[in-house]
Formats: structure tokens, sequence, C-alpha cells
């Protein structure tokens, strides 16, 4: 009899911010957590001490996202979900040369997902699940759909990644759906002034920003979904229409 854990739920970056409050959530409501963060920090411990089963992993190592998957395959006989939420919003400016920004948002929006999504499927249609009972949901966001003038690498990046929703989409139903969500503006940054969250807000018809528990409400409608894949959801306060 096979001691592999079952149909736990597995989110990249959980160290902090959405990952973290993701992360929280599903082991509240009573799932397994899988969990990789690169950073060390008092949210690891929190989520350890709830019972994640967690796994330090730099993406831009490709060593580190062997291992980690070898391991998930090795402890576990199937899978939930997977959320490809781990990101890196890297503006065109920094420090980095212009080849360094477009690797690290390739590797880490579409390189690793694309990797975990083609080593974990047999993990998410093991068992005769009946139709759509298996999730993959990518975080994208809206300027993958209208690019950015600062974070040009950023957002193309998460357009091909809303492109590994359609090709996995096609390519692992009926067991398993594959979605994007695709926020334009969830949870502000510490270092955000006063002046430019007015100024974020404001660029959508809402006018507010939507709160992490937007995301889990939507997260928890594909969930239910019998019938919802290779879709883009977007959450963004009508920002397309301003
Ligand atoms: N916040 C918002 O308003 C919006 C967010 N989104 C998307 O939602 C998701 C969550 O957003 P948010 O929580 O703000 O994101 P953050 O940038 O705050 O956190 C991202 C997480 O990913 C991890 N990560 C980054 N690079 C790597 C890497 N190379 N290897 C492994 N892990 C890595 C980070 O680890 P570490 O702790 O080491 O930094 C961090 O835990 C992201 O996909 C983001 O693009 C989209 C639109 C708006
Ligand atoms: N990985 C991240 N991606 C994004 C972040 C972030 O903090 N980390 N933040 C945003 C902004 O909220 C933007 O949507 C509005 O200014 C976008 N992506």
């Amino acid at each position: 009899m096979s001691d592999k854990r079952k149909d736990a739920i597995l989110i990249t970056g959980v160290g902090k911010r959405v990952g973290f409050v993701l992360a929280k959530h599903f082991l509240a409501v009573g799932y397994e957590v899988i969990g990789t963060y690169r950073s060390d920090r008092s949210q690891i411990k929190i989520l350890m001490s709830a019972g994640a089963d967690l796994y330090q992993c730099d993406f831009n190592q490709q060593n580190q996202v062997d291992a980690f998957i070898q391991k998930i395959i090795q402890r576990y006989q199937s899978l939930r979900m997977v959320i490809h939420n781990a990101s890196a919003w890297l503006p065109d400016d920094c420090e980095h040369s212009a080849v360094s920004v477009l690797n690290q948002m390739m590797t880490v929006h579409v390189n690793v997902p694309y990797q975990m999504n083609l080593a974990f499927e047999a993990l998410l249609t093991t068992s005769s699940e009946s139709v759509g009972q298996r999730d993959i949901i990518h975080i994208s966001d809206f300027v993958a759909t209208k690019g950015s003038t600062k974070h040009i690498a950023y957002a193309a990046s998460k357009a091909a990644m809303d492109n590994l929703t359609y090709s996995f989409a096609a390519k692992l139903a009926p067991t398993t759906k594959v979605n994007s969500i695709a926020p334009a503006l969830i949870m502000y940054n510490d270092e955000d002034t006063d002046s430019y969250k007015l100024k974020a807000a404001s660029k959508s018809l809402m006018g507010i920003v939507a709160g992490v528990d937007e995301l889990i409400n939507t997260v928890n409608y594909v969930m239910n979904s019998h019938y919802v894949t290779g879709r883009v959801l977007h959450l963004d306060g009508g920002r397309h229409l301003k």
C-alpha cells in the first residue's frame, strides 16, 4: 500500500504576500499544502507550524528546480491543484542587464511552470477523477494583454504564461482544467506612497485595490467548476474600459 500523500495543493512563492495568504487559506480549510519559497522569513515558520510541506527553491537555479520536482514525484501520489504564483516584478531599468531581466522573467513565469506542468501531469490525472476535478492556475497579470512601458519583460513573460494556459488546457483536458487569473491590482507594496496608491487604484472603474480575498474567491470558483478551462479570468475592476 503506497504511503505517498494524496491530493495536496501546490503553491509556488508562499514566502510572502499573496502566496502566503493563499497557503494559509487552504491550510485553514483543510487541504494539505505544498509550498515553494526562495527567501527564508517568519512566514515560512508560520506555514510550517500550520502543517505546510515547504521547500526552499530558487527558480533561477535549475538544480534546485530539478531536485524539488523529483521530491514531489517521490512523496506524492496525486495533486488536487497547482497554483503558479511565484513571480518577480522587475522593472526594465533595474540593476540587471536586459538579457538577465528577460531571462529571469521567462524563468519564473514560463520556464519553471512549464517544467512543473509536464512533470506533474501524472500526479494531476492519476485517479479516474470525473471531469474537471483537478486544476492548474497560472497567476498572470492584466498587463499581459496591454503591455507595460516600465515592465516590458515582465509583461511579455506573463503573456507567455497565458499561452501556457491555452496549450496545457488542451493537453490535460478533461480531467484537469488549466486557467490563468490575471489581476491588475491585488495588494500594494510596503514602499508604495499614498500618491502612488491613489494613482494605481484610480486606473480601474472600481477605483479600489482588489484584495487577496478577491483572488481566493476566484480560485474557489475555478475549483468548483467542471467546465471553465483554457481561459484568462481578469480581476481588473474594469480597468480595460478606462
Ligand atoms: N500584488 C499585485 O497587486 C499583483 C500581483 N500579481 C501577481 O500575483 C502574484 C502574487 O503577487 P505578490 O504576492 O504581490 O508577489 P511578490 O512579488 O510580493 O511575491 C512573489 C513571490 O514569488 C517568489 N519568487 C520570486 N522570484 C522567485 C524565484 N526566482 N524563485 C522562487 N521564488 C521566487 C518571491 O520570493 P521572495 O520571498 O524570495 O521574494 C515571493 O515569495 C504574482 O504572480 C504577481 O505577478 C499580478 C497583478 C497585481
Ligand atoms: N510579482 C509581483 N508582481 C506584481 C506586483 C508585485 O508586487 N509583485 N505588483 C503589481 C502592481 O500591483 C501593479 O499591478 C499595479 O501597480 C503588478 N505585479
